[in-house]
């Protein structure tokens, strides 16, 4: 799906505006400073309630101001979403309706976005690869947010319960269910890891990405496979208790990443990252596009992220895509597509 309406009050150095987005690519750009990211971060906070540069909400309110208020018409079916957030609080709206979670929101407007520091994804800890399994997963499988929600669950019981003496018996009964809801993450996340590796690898070769070796993809749970979580969690149990939290299970699984044999966080330059950050971002994309689920893509600066080779073969590449893109740049836009001029936050748009 795409926006085909969108209205900002109160982000940033942003003058109140409503803009109208095109259906494929549109390109905000403007001088250093001049608002461009702060159009991203209002998309990016309707879809997930908060901002990808910033924990504080406060930092996004508009000095002077008291709250944020981004609204917008989804298309094709014309749903109203609305958010509306100030420094303790957040409202939000879907269709006409009160919503009570943010991950409604999220459902509602699935996004990809990349951004200067993506390089993390590769380079930062392992939490980062996992929510980028788990965002997926959110999206195109109906009952992973309820599994994993389930297992969150019961493993604030367990380390609860460590850490107050619990007995034996009643860790134990916490343990049975807990490891089948792990077990179904694992499952979940290794079988999303084998499709993924065989998008990424089309995806290189399309995107012209030559890596100094072979990538290679593998999902390791947190435990020992033949173990299995349940034998694991009774196996740790007692050092468990001395260190007052669970160590195995899907909480601790990480998407390992290696290029020619070695962690591509080392092996690899940051620029070499930063194309591998992409091909994973742009796979759980095609990921979710082909599972009829059509993101928006918020990219971030992305010419002076990438070569001009790279650049050219992804708005290529964009351009077949059935998704609506949003582009900050310093540059006018190289191709066609929906252009807005941002300056002193204002957006004007010129094409
Ligand atoms: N809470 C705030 N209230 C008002 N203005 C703010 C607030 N926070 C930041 N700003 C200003 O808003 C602007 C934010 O710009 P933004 O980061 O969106 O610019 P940009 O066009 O993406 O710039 P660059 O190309 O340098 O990344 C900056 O000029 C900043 O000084």
């Amino acid at each position: 799906m795409s926006l085909k309406r969108l209205s900002i009050e109160g982000v940033r150095n942003l003058a109140p505006v409503e803009i109208a987005p095109g259906e494929n690519l549109n390109w905000f750009h403007g001088a250093n400073g001049a608002g461009k990211t702060s159009v991203l971060e209002a998309v990016f906070l309707l879809a997930r309630g908060r901002s990808f540069r910033s924990h504080r909400i406060s930092s996004v309110i508009q000095h002077g101001q008291d709250r944020v208020r981004v609204v917008a018409c989804r298309w094709p079916d014309g749903m109203t979403l609305g958010m509306e957030r100030s420094a303790g609080s957040w409202r939000g709206r879907i269709g006409g309706k009160e919503c009570l979670r943010l991950s409604e929101f999220a459902a509602c407007l699935p996004l990809v976005l990349m951004q200067p520091d993506s390089h993390r994804l590769i380079d930062g800890g392992p939490e980062h690869r996992r929510q980028y399994l788990d965002w997926q997963l959110f999206h195109v499988e109906p009952h992973y947010l309820e599994t994993w929600q389930r297992y969150a669950r019961y493993l604030r019981q367990r380390n609860a319960g460590l850490r107050s003496g619990a007995s034996d018996a009643v860790l134990q009964a916490l343990e049975q269910p807990m490891a089948e809801a792990g077990e179904r993450m694992s499952a979940f996340r290794a079988g999303l890891v084998d499709k993924a590796r065989v998008v990424i690898d089309s995806l290189a070769a399309t995107l012209g990405i030559h890596l100094p070796g072979a990538v290679e993809f593998r999902y390791r749970r947190g435990y020992p496979a033949e173990e299995g979580l349940l034998g694991a969690l009774s196996a740790s149990r007692a050092r468990d208790r001395e260190l007052g939290f669970t160590r195995p299970g899907p909480h601790r699984g990480e998407l390992v990443i290696q290029c020619a044999g070695q962690a591509a966080a080392q092996e690899l330059s940051r620029g070499q990252q930063k194309l591998l950050a992409l091909l994973l971002q742009l796979s759980q994309l095609d990921g979710l596009v082909g599972e009829g689920v059509r993101p928006l893509l918020l990219l971030d600066d992305p010419v002076s992220e990438l070569d001009g080779r790279h650049f050219g073969l992804v708005l290529d590449w964009l351009e077949q895509q059935p998704v609506q893109a949003w582009v900050t740049a310093t540059v006018p836009c190289p191709t066609a597509g929906r252009m807005f001029h941002v300056e002193q936050g204002k957006i004007e748009r010129v094409l």
